[in-house]
């Protein structure tokens, strides 16, 4: 047998606090040279903060950051970055209106220029990793996997030889995490290091060569890939079994309560972006929209909200047509929401929970109260109730008047999904809803989603995990271009179908 590779990041005795949290508590972490290392953990476990106190966006209060075997002090990304760290964030950061080749120089002119110098070392990389990327493109034409693969050009290209991902595969179709975790073997193959994080842990048993798993800010082991089932790994993550999901019979009714009739919404670039969409939910009915994003999905929904015009079409709020109605009546009318990019519509980060927890419901109890004629804000309604929704959502924070900001991800989703499901609306518009929640708080959501279903809402999900979509929906609808171009039973279809019929190659209309 050969020697173990050396390690080439090792963390020893990391503690970092926030007012009120112990976000990670003396935590270990060794990562050898040219592995692919996972970190899982659930929600709020502290998985971010470990990887910006490596990426030196956090000092940590106690513990050493070794990096091949040299102790380092990071006290900017910058310096991290300088010995070799690099990070792509879930969220792209990318200039949609400028080339490949731009993106990546963007900010390193200093390596390598910006012209026929840079142009090489881009070339150079996108080959050595089997990227296949043209410096040429424009960032707008790219799909997601490619842009994702801008991101890691733009990482190396810098000089990382340790790459952190921040849950790579979230936003990718089954065909596309293939391709990814082609490129991640090529790193390795070249003798970079990957850490990733994630809370596919299928995935992870797929592609990483080690796990460490954090639960409560501290690490409580590492596990073999090869001999873990996913099923010992969430249970290493929550410290308790989790109960099997059970799927259960359909309760799909036939008052429809929302209609869309010829739904058509402008964009500037000329082609609809919602181009003539007809469907219908009814009582107990999860419709899903499968999409690869960026296909008309996420103006869909601000359509059915209120929050972008129609072109043309009508849209039917339980016979009524509501058209014309602002997002507050329809909010009032018994439409939920639970938006998809939580840091933009669904929440107030500076403001404190109980704040965010009468988000768009201030009209209503808990939050409203009425004295003579007036209407007033029941702040101590409002905080007693958020502690309600904390305890049973099981949202991780010191208490209701805590800031949203300083909550994990995956426990902001959960306050956002306790508002909206405590409103008991009609239809719910779901977008994304167990995006960045970790395994065991994603089986709570899918059972509470179920329970709604059962009473009677009616509720159009969009999601990018193609199990959840086939999991949960009674009827499916895929989207391209704006158009719905194919309608699916959910019981019928594998995810690799259903992701062929996303990127068009099933219909013949050629990958986008
Ligand atoms: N800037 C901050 N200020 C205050 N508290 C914070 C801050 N960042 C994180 N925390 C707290 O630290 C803990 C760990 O959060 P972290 O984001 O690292 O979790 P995570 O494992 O990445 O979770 P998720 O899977 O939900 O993204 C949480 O309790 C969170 O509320």
């Amino acid at each position: 047998m050969t020697d173990p590779a050396p390690l080439a990041v090792e963390l020893r005795g990391i503690t970092k606090r926030f007012p009120g949290v112990v976000a990670n508590r003396d935590i270990e972490l060794r990562v050898r040279r040219g592995e692919v290392h996972a970190i899982v953990g659930e929600n709020g476990a502290g998985k971010s903060t470990l990887m910006k106190t490596l990426y030196g966006m956090h000092r940590p209060d106690e513990g050493q950051i070794l990096l091949d075997g040299r102790e380092v002090s990071f006290k900017s990304p910058g310096d991290a970055i300088a010995a070799g760290i690099g990070m792509v964030h879930q969220h792209f950061m990318l200039a949609d209106n400028l080339t490949v080749l731009e993106n990546v120089v963007l900010g390193a002119e200093r390596s390598h220029g910006i012209g026929a110098g840079a142009r090489r070392r881009i070339s150079e990389i996108s080959e050595a990793y089997a990227l296949g990327l043209d410096p040429d493109d424009l960032v707008e034409d790219l799909g997601v996997g490619d842009r994702q693969r801008v991101e890691i050009a733009k990482v190396l290209y810098r000089g990382a030889t340790t790459l952190i991902l921040d849950e790579p595969t979230a936003v990718l179709v089954p065909q596309e995490v293939d391709e990814l975790f082609g490129n991640l073997a090529e790193l390795k193959r070249e003798g970079l290091t990957v850490i990733f994080i994630s809370h596919k842990l299928d995935e992870v048993r797929k592609v990483a060569d080690a796990i460490t798993v954090i639960r409560r800010g501290t690490t409580v082991g590492t596990a073999d890939p090869a001999t873990t089932t996913a099923k010992q790994l969430a249970e290493l993550m929550v410290g308790a079994e989790l109960p099997t999901p059970q799927t259960r019979a359909s309760t799909v009714r036939d008052t429809p309560v929302l209609e869309l009739l010829g739904v058509t919404v402008a964009s500037p670039g000329g082609r609809p972006a919602v181009d003539d969409v007809t469907l219908t939910v009814r009582e107990g009915e999860v419709v899903g929209i499968a999409g690869v994003e960026g296909n008309g999905q996420a103006e869909l929904v601000d359509a059915v909200m209120g929050l972008r015009p129609l072109a043309a079409g009508t849209i039917r709020l339980g016979g009524e047509d509501v058209t014309a109605w602002t997002t507050r009546r329809r909010r009032e009318g018994g439409v939920g929401f639970i938006p998809e990019d939580r840091h933009r519509q669904g929440m107030l980060l500076d403001a404190p929970l109980w704040e965010n927890r009468i988000l768009g419901h201030q009209t209503r109890p808990p939050a409203a109260s009425r004295r003579g004629r007036g209407l007033f804000i029941d702040r101590k309604a409002a905080r007693a109730d958020t502690a309600r929704i904390m305890s049973e959502y099981d949202v991780r924070a010191p208490g209701p008047d805590t800031p949203a900001v300083a909550l994990s991800g995956g426990n902001q989703q959960k306050l956002i999904v306790g508002r909206e499901m405590s409103a008991h609306p009609r239809v719910l518009i779901a977008a994304h809803p167990t995006r960045g929640v970790d395994v065991g708080a994603q089986s709570v959501i899918w059972e509470l989603l179920k329970d709604a279903r059962a009473e009677g809402m009616g509720i159009v999900l969009i999601s990018a995990d193609l199990d959840e979509l086939i999991g949960l929906s009674d009827t499916l609808h895929v989207m391209l271009r704006g158009a719905v171009v194919a309608t699916l039973d959910p019981a019928q279809v594998t995810p690799e179908q259903l992701g062929g019929h996303m990127t068009g190659a099933v219909a013949g209309t050629g990958a986008r």
